[in-house]
């Protein structure tokens, strides 16, 4: 007879070593004490130490406050690090130190870096149009890349989420971003193909695509303009943003090799029912 345990998953991450890019973002903000509450040691990655920095602090303050465990087998469990998600030898360099530091491969990846700018298509300047693909596309291949290359060498399964958006399914309205809507297409489309490259290494590579969450990047948007963000929430059925909060059920489901035991490919969109319309 089966017991609980053998069809209930708990979503715990006992043991998995965490890397958050985009560490210091707003979704990081949650996704991380929520790794950590579950058990996952986490490396923050970001693009300016002093700021992931800041963001370890707070994780460390969040989960004393809550008396979440810091040290596991004498090993810290949370780290910052500075890398720019579209430098190659950074990202090897500090998946190297993230590994030492944290004495194991990291095996868990919640790829969030990434930025949106808002620009009409005959007038986007070509250099904005080349930085942006180059963080949220490229970044997208060359971190995973090289930290699958590391899993494999060390016959280790690992589950990687990448962020992608809505975007990269409907065209937002009323704001233009070519750009930002096709990197996020790209990202949806190569989590497909990396997943079936890797699956014989049993390294599952998820997405997950939110609508609108209310964090740095869509305050860049809405700037002093409510009525965009009151165009954005007349097409949400559910009339209203996303917390960040609300996509934690999400990334344990994708992270947790039990509970997405298989699942590879795929592309959660969580998105208020934005795309139903
Ligand atoms: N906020 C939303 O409504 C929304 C919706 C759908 C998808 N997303 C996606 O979710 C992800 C997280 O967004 P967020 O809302 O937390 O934004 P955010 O701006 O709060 O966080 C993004 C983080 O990425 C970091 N980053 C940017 N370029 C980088 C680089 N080259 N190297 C390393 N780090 C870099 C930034 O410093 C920042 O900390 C992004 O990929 C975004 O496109 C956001
Ligand atoms: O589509 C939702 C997000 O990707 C993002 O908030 C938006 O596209 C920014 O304009």
């Amino acid at each position: 007879m089966p017991s609980i345990s053998d069809i209930v998953p708990s979503f715990r991450l006992d043991g998995r070593v965490a890397v958050v890019t985009g560490g210091s973002g707003g979704m990081a903000a949650v996704l991380n004490k929520a790794l950590l509450a579950q058990g996952a040691s986490v490396a923050l990655v970001d693009i300016d130490q002093a700021i992931v920095d800041k963001a370890g602090v707070e994780l460390t303050n969040w989960a004393t406050y809550n008396n979440v465990e810091l040290i596991t087998n004498d090993v810290q469990k949370i780290s910052s690090w500075e890398c720019d998600v579209t430098n190659y030898d950074q990202i090897t360099q500090v998946l190297d130190k993230i590994s030492g530091f944290h004495k194991s491969v990291p095996d868990l990846l919640v790829h969030t870096a990434g930025f949106c700018n808002n620009f009409d298509a005959l007038e986007y300047p070509p250099d904005k149009m080349k930085s942006l693909i180059e963080v949220n596309l490229l970044g997208s291949l060359y971190f995973p890349q090289v930290m699958a290359k590391l899993l494999v060498k060390a016959s280790k399964p690992g589950s990687f989420i990448l962020i992608g958006s809505m975007s990269g399914v409907i065209v937002n309205y009323p704001q233009n971003q070519v750009a930002y809507n096709a990197s996020k297409a790209g990202v949806i489309h190569a989590v497909r193909s990396l997943a079936t490259e890797w699956a014989k290494y049993n390294i599952r590579v998820n997405c997950l695509s939110p609508g609108y969450i209310l964090t740095p990047l869509t305050k860049k948007v809405i700037g002093e303009n409510v009525e965009i963000k009151n165009a954005w929430e007349s097409r949400i059925p559910m009339n209203r943003m996303a917390d960040p909060k609300e996509f934690v059920g999400s990334i344990l489901y994708l992270a947790n090799h039990d509970a997405s035991s298989y699942t590879t490919g795929e592309n959660l969109v969580v998105d208020g029912g934005y795309q139903c319309w």
